[in-house]
């Protein structure tokens, strides 16, 4: 994305290194294929938040997915013989993961139980009107979504079980609310990211699965706690 940018790899991370030490801010514009410009710091904070936000979120999802498949034999078997049927011992392929069902379903009701964002922040802009509540401008609104995600009457009794089953026909039929699973938030503001952290943790379960059988160690104590991340 940024050579399209015009931007060379070298040039940027000197950049970066300036724009961390603090010696030089760029307000250099970097102009798109369709023209729209951003500044070079516009880009290296888009870079830095790549990386915060890309980090840890994606390490929360593989490691809740590993503690779910080793309390649950039975999925990480399902999940095993999938992947060993499209792969055997090769390489995972990037197009045949996406055919990868069961570890999908996996990965989905992993990220209803455990996301690693367990609330939104908003803040309003202006006066406005929330259902019956009137708010004035500058009202910070905490949206608990790990709440929505738990919720029996939207999820059914077994909402607080570990179930990828629910899954099965799509995310859209998994509740009674179309828009009730949002790991990675909903509308414009929606995780760009979403669809690169799918395939990345597809690919590194796979390559897990492939080589490895997980157990619980006999010391672990089952304990979420949201602390930024969950
Ligand atoms: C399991 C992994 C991830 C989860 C659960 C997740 C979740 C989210 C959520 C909930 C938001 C919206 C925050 C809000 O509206 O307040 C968001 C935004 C964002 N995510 Fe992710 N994310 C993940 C991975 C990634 C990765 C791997 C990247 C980039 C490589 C990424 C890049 C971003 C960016 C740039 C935004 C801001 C979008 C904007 O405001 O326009 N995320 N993510």
């Amino acid at each position: 994305m940024l050579l399209a940018m015009g931007v060379s790899c070298r040039e940027l991370v000197k950049k970066w290194e300036n724009s961390i030490s603090g010696t030089v801010g760029s307000t250099e514009r970097v102009h798109t294929e369709k023209g729209c410009g951003m500044s070079l710091d516009e880009v290296i904070e888009e870079c830095k938040l790549f990386y915060f936000v890309g980090q840890e979120t994606t390490s929360n999802l593989l490691t809740w997915t590993m503690v779910m498949l080793t309390i649950h034999q039975d999925w990480q078997e399902r999940a095993r013989v999938e992947v060993l049927q499209a792969f055997r011992d090769h390489q995972p392929d990037y197009q045949v993961l996406n055919h990868l069902k069961t570890v999908n379903m996996i990965l989905h009701e992993v990220l209803r139980l455990y996301l690693p964002g367990t609330m939104l922040v908003r803040t309003t802009q202006e006066k406005i009107k929330l259902g019956d509540l009137a708010l004035p401008p500058e009202v910070e609104l905490l949206l608990p979504v790990i709440l929505i995600h738990h919720d029996t009457e939207l999820w059914g009794s077994d909402a607080k079980e570990f179930n990828p089953q629910r899954f099965v026909d799509g995310v859209a039929n998994a509740s009674k609310n179309p828009s009730a699973f949002m790991p990675f938030s909903l509308g414009t503001r929606t995780c760009i990211g979403q669809n690169f952290v799918m395939q990345e943790a597809k690919m590194a379960l796979a390559m897990c699965l492939q080589r490895f059988l997980f157990e619980l160690s006999p010391s672990y104590q089952h304990g979420p706690f949201p602390l930024l991340t969950l």
